[in-house]
């Protein structure tokens, strides 16, 4: 029986070459016996690859072909098959599996980002409890929202009928639903405590008793300052970034996300922080002379000393350690601007 050359056809990825060689019922051992284009015989073919290729070949033979898979020794393409620049006349292109560089590259990186997918699927699939937190998080966030959107429209309502004179009865509009949601707000130190959020506890912290500090404390207990004008602009600023702060969550919640609501999220904090914590300042500044007259909240000191210790002595220390969370807080929100947008910006690329 004499021994022929076989069709060959040929296709490569960055880490493979494909081999089909068109024999039927064939046996492979180190050449090919089966039914080829000229019949019954043994075939044989030699091909000197361009570059160097990886030892085990894998081959896997059906009714009506052998196909052969080599693993290449280096990620990349190659510009031909073998390394005699005239292609050998019984090897042709394989168009059922031929793709360009290009396509190729694509076909790599849908199959790494289906990889990636299937990792992360598979990891959100171990929290038996996602829902559940998500669930939460969903009402607390839309709780907050429809709470602060009250407080929000409600001074932005008596603004426009009542002008400057809506600045000194504020307090007394308002203070019951915003005493409601800066408590109900304390779950945002424990979500992140707690691995609910991923975020850091501190900035929370800081956030969270900042304003309860303002709210409970330099307004609440002091009925000489709820009718400053100062309490609508602290109101007014605070509820200001959290009608877009709290949907942003609601959204990220159920994997969702609106452009220009994450801009305006990761935006408007600019001028409404260092504004909100200056007007707390202002607040607390107005607060102190009340508290020397009043002695309200003054530390009392051992008999033998006798005196007490005005509570305005730690409102002077408040006002360092303000402008202190400011800044730490200032440089976590601009960090987490940086991140979002530079992630975003990696995406469109
Ligand atoms: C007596 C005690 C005193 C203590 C000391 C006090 C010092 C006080 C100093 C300063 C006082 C400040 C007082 C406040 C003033 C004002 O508010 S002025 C008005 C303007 N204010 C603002 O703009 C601040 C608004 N607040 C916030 O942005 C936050 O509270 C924050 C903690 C400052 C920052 O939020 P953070 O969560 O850390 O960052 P994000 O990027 O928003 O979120 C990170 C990731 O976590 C997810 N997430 C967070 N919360 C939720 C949630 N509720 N639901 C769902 N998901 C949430 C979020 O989606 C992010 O996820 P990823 O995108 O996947 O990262």
């Amino acid at each position: 029986m004499q021994t022929l050359t076989p069709h060959v056809y040929w296709a490569q990825r960055h880490g493979e070459i494909y081999l089909r060689v068109e024999i039927s019922d064939a046996q492979v051992r180190k050449t090919c016996q089966g039914h080829g284009a000229k019949g019954e015989n043994e075939y044989e073919f030699n091909l000197e690859f361009l570059k160097t290729v990886k030892p085990e070949v894998k081959h896997k033979s059906t009714q009506r072909q052998v196909n052969i898979t080599v693993k290449k020794q280096e990620h990349v393409w190659w510009d031909r098959l073998t390394k005699q620049e005239k292609k050998p006349l019984f090897l042709a292109p394989d168009f059922d599996r031929w793709l360009d560089e290009s396509d190729a590259e694509m076909e790599l990186r849908e199959k790494e980002e289906k990889i990636n997918k299937v990792s992360i699927e598979s990891r959100v699939r171990k929290d038996p409890f996602l829902g559940l937190k998500k669930g939460f998080l969903f009402m607390y966030n839309l709780v907050q929202f429809l709470g602060y959107s009250w407080i929000f429209v409600n001074m932005t309502v008596r603004l426009f009928i009542l002008g400057q004179d809506s600045f000194y009865d504020t307090f007394h509009t308002i203070a019951d639903v915003m005493y409601f949601c800066q408590m109900l707000a304390i779950m945002e130190v424990i979500n992140p405590a707690v691995g609910l959020v991923k975020t850091g506890v501190t900035p929370a912290f800081i956030q969270v008793m900042g304003r309860n500090f303002i709210l409970f404390v330099i307004f609440g207990t002091l009925e000489d300052m709820q009718n400053k004008p100062v309490v609508f602009f602290v109101f007014y600023l605070w509820s200001m970034i959290e009608i877009f702060r709290y949907p942003f969550y609601m959204l990220a919640c159920i994997d969702t996300e609106w452009k220009l609501l994450t801009w305006l999220r990761y935006t408007i904090w600019i001028p409404l922080y260092p504004l909100g914590v200056l007007a707390e300042a202002v607040a607390v500044i107005q607060s102190i002379p009340i508290f020397n007259e009043t002695k309200l909240l003054s530390i009392p000191l051992p008999k033998a000393i006798g005196m007490s210790i005005s509570f305005s002595y730690i409102l002077q220390l408040y006002l360092v350690i303000m402008f202190l969370g400011l800044f730490i807080n200032f440089r976590h929100l601009f960090k987490q601007r940086s991140r979002r947008f530079r992630t975003k910006k990696r995406k469109a690329n």
